[in-house]
């Protein structure tokens, strides 16, 4: 793990998505960025071997970035803002077009984000509640066989297993965490979950209520 990560807090990043949420259940996309930028810090540590990864964070990121910067940005301030204004104002492609005509809209690009954060939360609670003996990369196969997998080609599912094989121990996992130890470590995972978990399920029902789950 790269060493200018040492002063890397997952405990902040992991907390962060609580800051996405407000008191009326909007999901935040200042701080939902800011999340996904944590993680892909994190990403980063873990070495080249997942930078395609990490490209491809980073490039939906500059998507939304760019949408909260764009003359509509009053409308990009949550998701539940964004869904209404692109889905009345017809800025998403709801179906499997060959040439799409809004290849990159919030509603699209926030779902591929929204999908992976999923696989994030199988693949914290394998770290949390497995064997001190796991095998990170068992863990994090499992969590992308039950998530992301579902929506990748064939390739992609071969890159992302052989990257798997590139992945530290359960302990350097939970040593990067930079807690005081793995026991404490694994606590904070406890504390963390529950603010993903939230931020994942209002995202699914207000995807799901607007038919928006299959967007190509
Ligand atoms: C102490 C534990 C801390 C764990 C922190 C982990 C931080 C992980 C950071 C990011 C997680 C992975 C994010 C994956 C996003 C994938 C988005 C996606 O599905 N993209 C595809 C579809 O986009 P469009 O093409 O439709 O625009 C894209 O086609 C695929 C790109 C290739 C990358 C997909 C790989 C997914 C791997 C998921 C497991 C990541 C394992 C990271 C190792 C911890």
């Amino acid at each position: 793990m790269d060493d200018s990560e040492k002063d890397f807090n997952l405990k902040v990043v992991l907390v962060s998505f609580k800051q996405c949420l407000t008191d009326k259940g909007e999901v935040l996309l200042d701080h939902y960025i800011a999340s996904w930028k944590g993680l892909v810090r994190f990403l980063n540590s873990l070495g080249a071997v997942f930078s395609f990864i990490s490209k491809d964070v980073v490039s939906k990121l500059q998507i939304m970035e760019r949408l909260r910067s764009s003359p509509q940005s009053e409308h990009y301030t949550s998701l539940q803002s964004m869904v209404a204004y692109e889905v009345s104002n017809k800025l998403v492609d709801m179906d499997h077009r060959s040439h799409p005509r809004h290849p990159h809209s919030g509603c699209r690009t926030v779902l591929r984000l929204h999908r992976a954060l999923h696989w994030l939360q199988l693949f914290l609670d394998g770290l949390r509640t497995s064997s001190e003996d796991a095998r990170t990369s068992t863990l994090c196969s499992e969590a992308y066989n039950a998530t992301l997998a579902n929506y990748h080609s064939w390739i992609v599912r071969q890159a992302v297993t052989v990257a798997f094989c590139a992945l530290p121990s359960r302990k350097v996992f939970l040593e990067a965490m930079n807690m005081e130890s793995s026991e404490q470590a694994v606590e904070m995972l406890g504390e963390a979950l529950p603010f993903i978990e939230h931020v994942y399920d209002i995202s699914q029902k207000l995807y799901a209520e607007h038919s928006l789950l299959d967007l190509p």
